[in-house]
């Protein structure tokens, strides 16, 4: 997979290439390029952003700048792109998107500063690739490189080869429509607290049951939404109980 961000703080991106995305890069599983906006510039300022049209608070990132600069971003790899442009109007950014984006070819951000980017650049590109605005979260940023970061590393777990136990992305959060349950390892009795009784059993039926009840109770009491929106058949008997 091919991943192009193009942004005015490009050093803010410096962590894709650490741990597991920098040795998914260096394994030629992911590229990686940043790009800094600000190239495309003519101006001495290296301006980027205008005043709002309407008025109101704050300055809005200037189409032209935006266009060029998408135009050779894209133009420089034959893969089809799919532009995702963070921001907080976006559609919300899930697991099932994780999902899908780790089936693209090549993904490329744009990363947006101010009150956002100007409306038509997102129109524009809609027309001729798919373009996705999304969202991490109902809380607000100041741009769109935070929300790359956490698309990125939540797309590249997914690739296969990224992660060095494959079966943590099948069976993590999500995966099945709960949360996981509590995790424990040694010692056995850490200030007073013992390891629950049943994960040193060795009898794996009990402690199946055993961690798909605490995924449920954790899943009831944090998140109702989300065991309200499971499919019927994902509840066995046994689930009924929450
Ligand atoms: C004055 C008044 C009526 N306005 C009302 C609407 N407000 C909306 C507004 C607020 C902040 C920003 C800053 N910003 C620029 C680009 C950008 C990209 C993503 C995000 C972002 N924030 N939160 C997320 N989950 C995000 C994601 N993904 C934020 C971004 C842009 C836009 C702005 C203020």
């Amino acid at each position: 997979m091919r991943i192009d961000v193009v942004t005015i703080f490009p050093g803010y991106l410096a962590p894709l290439r650490e741990s597991l995305l920098g040795r998914a890069a260096d394994a030629g599983l992911i590229e990686v390029a940043l790009h800094d906006l600000r190239s495309w510039t003519h101006d001495v300022h290296q301006t980027v952003d205008d005043a709002p049209y309407g008025g109101g608070p704050g300055m809005v990132m200037r189409p032209q700048v935006w266009g060029e600069a998408l135009d050779a971003v894209i133009a420089s790899d034959s893969r089809p792109p799919r532009l995702v442009v963070p921001a907080p109007a976006g559609r919300s950014f899930t697991q099932a998107t994780a999902r899908a984006y780790a089936t693209e070819q090549r993904l490329v951000f744009a990363c947006g500063r101010y009150e956002g980017i100007d409306q038509r650049v997102v129109d524009h590109y809609s027309r001729q690739f798919p373009v996705d605005e999304v969202s991490i979260g109902d809380y607000v940023l100041v741009g769109g490189e935070a929300a790359v970061l956490v698309i990125v590393e939540a797309v590249a777990r997914l690739l296969p080869g990224v992660l060095g136990n494959p079966r943590s992305a099948a069976e993590d959060s999500f995966s099945d429509g709960l949360l996981e349950g509590p995790a424990y390892t040694r010692p056995e009795v850490w200030r007073g607290q013992a390891v629950p009784e049943v994960l040193r059993s060795g009898n794996h039926g009990a402690i199946a049951r055993w961690r798909r009840d605490r995924a449920l109770e954790r899943t009831a009491k944090r998140r109702p939404d989300l065991l309200a929106a499971l499919p019927e058949d994902r509840l066995d008997a046994a689930d009924q109980a929450f």
